[in-house]
């Protein structure tokens, strides 16, 4: 397969007309088992995807500007958010600004309390130039004592080559950052459609908020990988908030390999 796969352009190709609003398109994706688990006991990755499914993942990467994920993600996968699965063709330099053959997403990590790790392969992936610079979003702490630590991470992290974008509000001691506020940063910063990869925690903060409240909702697409395999109780939920949501319709569903895929839309 040398383009995205029907499914994924049926679904995502309106993203390519601007969205007329002041954030990015929301593309909420993961993949689970038959028993709605993402991970297993204590938060062990595991690999639940196929290998045709894990290469659609990849494709729709490529189908989007940022691609996001929480700090708990980040510390406990050490991901790359790359694109390596695709077929090898020939560089394009003018992808990205790198020699690289594929679009690839920036990487944007929510980080209330700069928790990241300097040596992760995200960074090392950037300074090796076989990534883009991965972004930071947080909250700077007006305490001083907070602040004066706070910074010492900032600069350290940002040696390392992230960077650092602390979000404006009145941060107290909250650890979850407010959505809305996060989308609209970063559509300022050009990202114009995003792919929102999970953990369970942002899973369930961008799912909470169309289950509530579907008129405003944060998430135009969803698409889910549902792999055939049962993970028992011990394994991480996401848990989509109270009641059924009306506000996702669903578009399709395509099996890769032994997996089955869905996606849904906000109309
Ligand atoms: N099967 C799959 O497709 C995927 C599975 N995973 C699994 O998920 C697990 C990690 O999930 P979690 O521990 O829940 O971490 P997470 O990746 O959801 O990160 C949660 C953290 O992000 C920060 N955050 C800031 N603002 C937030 C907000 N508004 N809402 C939510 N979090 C916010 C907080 O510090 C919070 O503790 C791992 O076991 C990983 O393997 C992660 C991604 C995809
Ligand atoms: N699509 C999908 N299938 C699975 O089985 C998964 N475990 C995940 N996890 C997500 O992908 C990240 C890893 O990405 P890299 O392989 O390092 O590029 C992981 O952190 C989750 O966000 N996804």
């Amino acid at each position: 397969m040398t383009s995205p796969p029907a499914f994924l352009s049926s679904l995502l190709d309106r993203y390519k007309s601007p969205a007329g609003q002041s954030r990015p398109f929301v593309t909420l994706t993961f993949a689970q088992s038959l028993d709605a688990k993402i991970a297993g006991r204590g938060g062990k990755q595991l690999i639940l995807s196929g290998r045709e499914s894990m290469v659609m993942t990849h494709w729709m990467r490529t189908m989007h500007d940022g691609i996001l994920i929480g700090i708990g993600t980040a510390l406990n996968d050490d991901p790359q958010l790359n694109t390596r699965y695709l077929p090898p063709r020939d560089p394009d330099p003018s992808v990205n600004g790198h020699n690289h053959s594929y679009n690839l997403p920036r990487p944007i990590i929510l980080d209330t309390k700069l928790r990241f790790d300097p040596h992760c392969k995200l960074l090392k992936n950037y300074t090796e130039d076989k990534g883009r610079r991965p972004w930071l979003i947080c909250a700077e702490p007006l305490e001083s004592k907070e602040k004066k630590e706070w910074m010492i991470r900032r600069n350290t992290l940002e040696k390392a080559g992230a960077r650092v974008v602390p979000l404006e509000y009145d941060y107290d001691t909250q650890e979850y950052l407010p959505i809305p506020l996060v989308l609209q940063t970063i559509h300022r910063l050009g990202i114009l459609s995003v792919m929102v990869e999970g953990g369970a925690q942002v899973i369930r903060s961008f799912l909470l908020q169309t289950v509530a409240q579907p008129a405003s909702s944060l998430v135009d697409t969803v698409i889910i990988t549902v792999a055939p395999i049962f993970v028992g109780e011990d394994g991480v939920s996401y848990n989509a908030g109270s009641g059924p949501s009306s506000a996702l319709k669903h578009a399709s569903t395509a099996m890769f390999g032994q997996d089955t895929v869905v996606g849904l839309f906000l109309p």
